[in-house]
C-alpha cells in the first residue's frame, strides 16, 4: 500500500501510510484510536481509503473485479462481529463459506476442519446464542479461516478468550502464518510476543515503528533501568513498545517544532 489515507470527517485515522506485509504473523500494536481498526477495515475491503493505492494478493482493490477476487481469498474477524444467534455454529460457518463462494461440495469438510481448529467440534451443532462469549469469539475465528485464507485479518481477536484459549489461539496463528499473511491488531503486547514474528506500531495514523518482535524487545531499557521510574517496568517487549512510542512522539514533536 502506498499513501494510504483514511479520514472520518475531520479525523485523520490513517495518514499517508506506506506498508507491505509478507507471509507470517504480523502484530499491529498501538494505543486506542491509533488507526488500527481503520487500517484493518481497509485491508478487509469493507472500507475504501480516502486516498492512496492498495494492492492485495496481487490485485488492485480499487476495481470491483479485484475486490471480488480478494474477498474470496481473505478472512476477516471484525472487532464487533455480527452473527445470527439462531444459527448453529456449523450453519453459521457454512453460511460464511457460501458468502465467500466456496465450491459447495467442499463446504461441509471445510466447516468441520475450521470448527475443529478452534476447538469447538463438540459444540458444532449448538445454537450460537447458547455459547459463552469466548466460544462466540472462536466461532468468529472459525468463520474467518473456513476458506483457508491467504490473507487473514483479525481485529482484537483475543478479547474475551480465557488464558488457555489464548495460548491455543496463538499456536493456531503461528501455524496459519507459516503459509499465509496474518495481520492481528491488538493492544495486548503479550499477544504480539507470543504469536507474531513482526510488529508494526501505529500511533495517530502513522507508522511509529516496524521490525521483528525480537527487535522490539531489545529496544527498551533493561528491567529496573527506567530513569523516570516507569521505563524499566514490565516485560522486555512492553518496555520496547513504550520506548518505540516515546521515540516516535519525540520525533513528531521535533518535526512539528521545525515546521
Ligand atoms: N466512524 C468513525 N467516525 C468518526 N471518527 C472515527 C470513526 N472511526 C474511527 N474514528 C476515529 O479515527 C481514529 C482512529 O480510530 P481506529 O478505530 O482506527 O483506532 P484503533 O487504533 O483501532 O483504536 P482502538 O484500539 O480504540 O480500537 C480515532 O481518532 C477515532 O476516533
Amino acid at each position: 500500500m502506498a499513501g494510504l489515507t483514511v479520514r472520518h470527517r475531520r479525523t485523520v485515522a490513517l495518514d499517508a501510510v506506506d506498508l507491505d506485509f509478507g507471509t507470517g504473523v504480523h502484530g499491529l500494536l498501538g494505543p486506542n484510536g491509533a488507526g488500527k481498526t481503520s487500517l484493518i477495515r481497509v485491508l478487509a475491503t469493507v472500507a475504501a481509503p480516502t486516498a492512496g493505492r492498495l494492492t492485495l494478493l496481487g490485485h488492485d482493490v480499487s476495481a470491483h473485479r479485484g475486490r471480488t477476487e480478494v474477498r474470496r481469498r481473505l478472512g476477516y474477524l471484525p472487532q464487533e462481529f455480527g452473527y445470527y444467534p439462531g444459527f448453529t455454529v456449523r450453519e453459521f460457518v457454512a453460511y460464511v463459506a457460501w458468502l465467500k463462494e466456496m465450491p459447495a461440495a467442499g463446504v461441509p469438510d471445510a466447516v468441520q476442519y475450521a470448527v475443529e481448529r478452534v476447538g469447538l467440534a463438540d459444540r458444532a451443532d449448538a445454537k450460537v446464542r447458547t455459547l459463552s462469549g469466548g466460544m462466540v469469539r472462536r466461532v468468529g475465528i472459525a468463520q474467518a479461516i473456513v476458506n483457508e485464507p491467504e490473507l487473514l485479518l483479525l481485529d482484537e481477536p483475543t478479547a474475551g478468550l480465557d488464558p488457555e484459549q489464548r495460548v491455543e489461539f496463538r499456536a493456531l496463528l503461528r501455524e496459519i502464518g507459516e503459509t499465509a499473511t496474518v495481520i492481528v491488531s491488538t493492544h495486548l503486547v503479550e499477544d504480539v510476543a507470543a504469536a507474531c514474528t513482526r510488529v508494526t506500531v501505529v500511533e495517530s495514523g502513522r507508522v511509529a515503528w516496524r521490525g521483528t518482535t525480537r527487535e522490539l524487545s531489545a529496544l527498551g531499557p533493561e528491567a529496573g533501568d527506567g530513569d523516570d521510574g516507569t521505563g524499566g517496568e514490565g516485560s522486555a517487549i512492553e518496555r520496547g513498545y513504550t520506548a518505540a512510542l516515546r521515540a516516535h512522539r519525540a520525533a513528531s514533536a521535533t518535526a512539528a517544532g521545525t515546521r
